[in-house]
């Protein structure tokens, strides 16, 4: 019997969890089980949850008792989309007490119906002609307000900083001054411009937004219009809008996630969804080439276990499917590239907004300083020893530090 399976963690003080576990795997499939007539019991056993193992942990902590369940859910109960899947696993359940929804492993049978990541870490590496060390990518900051001619300056003067990857800001819209078919225009212009002068190739990751109806639309017009990769707010959209537009074949360009609105869900130890399901598999399996999250060391920070977590799920390769380029963000700057590279290794997208355009020496010098602290550490020197002779660098290191 083809099923997927989803690992809760429960809280209770005093609960008999094997039957806790038991009123769940029967409550969300066929609701009730010993007073159904014999007769339509048969009918029903295909359809009914199954509860696979119960792992209590006693807790000495007053609240903190809890049990680790797995349960089966038979595939025959739902459509092959993550709304279904989602809805079934953790819809009414999740709001029913202290109760957090840690993994799923999906049949195969489910599975067949995700292609995942169209480019992955492999092809986005292809894209940019950049292998064996980490990507760089920076951030519009700001844009709101900016007409063309100034967002085109911007976007020069990161390109002359040599990174490989410019991404719009998560909160830049559809708006009169910088339209996206205009905005890829101008960005994508310059870009050429750029790569004329340095012959690097790179990626501008658009946001891609507006009304779920019209995006499929918007994102082939955007393509129409020169767009090479995508932006996306997945979460506020919901992951079949993402599996949507990355199993599209028209919509040939790699498509970057954004976290957005995920400290709504990953963070309580009660409740919600493990990050590493959230911004890990589930990205991963709805088809995202690159998965943004916070950085266990920068200005809005996750717990360094949960954002290696998040690596894992992102980059094993017992998945048969591309994987996807971890992106720690939020607050990062070049002292803080080595812990990037220690922790993340070399696939990994180094991605900074304030740590490129805050740089004392300009934007352009703040994506100098950041390849030449990519170097340093590919070299296995310290940023300090590099400093010495490289003054973006020692700018960088002089204004934020290394951090340890
Ligand atoms: C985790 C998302 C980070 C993000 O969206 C962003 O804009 C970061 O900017 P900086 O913190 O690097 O300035
Ligand atoms: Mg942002």
């Amino acid at each position: 019997k083809a099923h997927c399976t989803a690992t809760y963690r429960i809280y209770d003080d005093r609960a008999d969890f094997a039957s806790k576990a038991e009123g769940i795997a029967v409550g969300m499939t066929v609701g009730s089980w010993t007073e159904l007539p014999e007769a339509q019991k048969a009918d029903m056993a295909k359809h009914l949850g199954q509860v696979l193992s119960v792992v209590p942990v006693e807790s000495d902590i007053p609240g903190e008792r809890y049990a680790d369940i797995t349960i089966a859910y038979p595939d025959v109960n739902y459509s092959r989309d993550l709304p279904a899947l989602l809805v079934t696993m953790f819809g009414k359940l999740s709001m029913d007490g202290r109760i957090r929804l840690m993994d799923i492993e999906w049949s195969d049978a489910f599975k067949q119906a995700f292609p995942g990541p169209k480019f992955g870490l492999d092809g986005v590496r292809k894209l940019v002609d950049v292998h064996d060390r980490p990507l760089l990518m920076s951030i519009f900051k700001s844009v709101i307000g900016y007409d063309l001619p100034a967002l085109a300056e911007q976007f020069r003067q990161q390109a002359l900083g040599g990174v490989h990857i410019i991404k719009d800001d998560e909160i830049l819209f559809e708006n009169p001054l910088t339209p996206i078919e205009r905005r890829v225009k101008a960005c994508i212009e310059t870009a050429d411009a750029v790569s004329e002068q340095t012959g690097r190739k790179l990626l501008y990751a658009v946001n891609l937004t507006g009304p779920t109806f019209k995006l499929r639309d918007q994102a082939l017009r955007a393509i129409e219009a020169g767009a090479n990769a995508f932006l996306f707010n997945v979460l506020a959209y919901g992951f079949d809008v993402l599996h949507a537009l990355s199993s599209d074949p028209d919509i040939s360009v790699p498509i970057a996630a954004h976290p957005a609105m995920a400290g709504s869900m990953y963070p309580s130890p009660h409740h919600g969804i493990a990050a590493q399901l959230l911004l890990g598999k589930l990205m991963r399996l709805a088809g995202a080439d690159l998965v943004l999250f916070p950085s266990p060391y920068g200005s809005v920070t996750m717990p360094a276990e949960d954002t290696f977590a998040i690596r894992d799920a992102l980059t094993r390769q017992d998945m048969a499917l591309q994987r996807s380029f971890p992106v720690p963000s939020a607050g990062i700057h070049p002292g803080i590239v080595p812990l990037i590279i220690r922790d993340f290794g070399t696939d990994v997208i180094v991605n900074a907004g304030g740590g490129i355009h805050g740089h004392p020496l300009g934007t352009a010098a703040g994506g100098r300083a950041f390849v030449q602290a990519i170097d340093a550490v590919m070299q296995g020197k310290t940023l300090e020893s590099c400093a010495a002779d490289q003054e973006e660098l020692r700018a960088a290191i002089q204004a934020w530090g290394v951090k340890q």
